[in-house]
């Protein structure tokens, strides 16, 4: 695919004699949102985590804008723009909100930069703005949520990374959530979500994947996914 700014070709991880990931390949298009949903350890988490190096595969390739990630190691590859908002969030509670986004900016040295970022989080996310110099252990988990997409903004990524956004979320706060990745989106950041939630992550997608024990099982735009039978009955909760 030519506009492909993330190509994963067979790509398998294993912890020790267990293979979590079983050979699986996709591709996240520029510009697009692209959702991995399935049911509890399908291997979603594993797949991020081993995109943004913190695992590496036993077999296959991960191409990101152009260049082979196999062997670099995680930090090169925040610089490289694919930003990791991790399943947890694991924020640093003890720290202020501001100390928080900061942290997401490690790299950069461009303090003018850095603190134009800052705002722009501030004003995707106003609560954090008002609480800036609170601890951030205060914060509900939805305004954690919050914290955790706007650290990882903070390295100005081509590919954001969101794992489980949405869970534990009060309705109303998983559609702020929900409203925050369209406009992200909309301000051209390209998306790889994985979320439990598939009719809220499949609506707003372009294209999904449906993962199951280790194995892509179906793929397919957004609104087709939605509209498949085997997708309602075992993600959607229809007889
Ligand atoms: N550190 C680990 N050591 C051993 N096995 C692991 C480890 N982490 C995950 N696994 C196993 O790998 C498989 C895939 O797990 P993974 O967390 O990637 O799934 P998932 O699709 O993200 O699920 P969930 O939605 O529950 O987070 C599961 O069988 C899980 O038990």
């Amino acid at each position: 695919m030519s506009n492909a700014l993330l190509d994963v070709q067979d790509l398998r991880v294993a912890y020790g004699k267990i293979e979590a990931v079983k050979g699986i390949s996709f591709t996240v298009a520029a510009g697009e949102v692209t959702t991995l949903i399935g049911t509890n350890g399908a291997g979603k988490t594993t797949t991020l985590r081993t995109l943004s190096g913190l695992l590496r595969p036993t077999a296959g390739s991960i191409t990101f804008d152009g260049q082979s990630l196999a062997t670099v190691p995680a930090h090169r590859i925040v610089a490289l723009g694919l930003a990791h908002s991790p399943e947890g969030r694991h924020i640093f509670p003890r720290m202020t909100i501001e100390e928080n986004l900061l942290l997401g900016a490690f790299l950069r040295k461009d303090q003018a930069g850095i603190t134009e970022d800052v705002e722009r989080a501030y004003t995707l996310f106003p609560i954090l703005g008002e609480r800036r110099k609170q601890a951030a252990g205060t914060l509900s988990g939805g305004e954690q949520q919050m914290l955790a997409m706007g650290r990882a903004l903070m390295s100005r990524p081509k590919l954001l990374m969101l794992d489980e956004p949405s869970m534990g979320l009060s309705p109303i706060m998983m559609q702020k959530i929900m409203a925050t990745i369209v406009e992200l989106k909309a301000s051209g950041t390209t998306i790889l979500l994985v979320e439990q939630n598939a009719q809220a992550a499949l609506s707003l997608s372009d294209r999904g994947y449906v993962m199951q024990t280790g194995r892509i099982v179906l793929t397919g735009t957004g609104a087709e996914l939605l509209r498949d039978e085997s997708v309602r009955k075992s993600y959607l909760g229809e007889d």
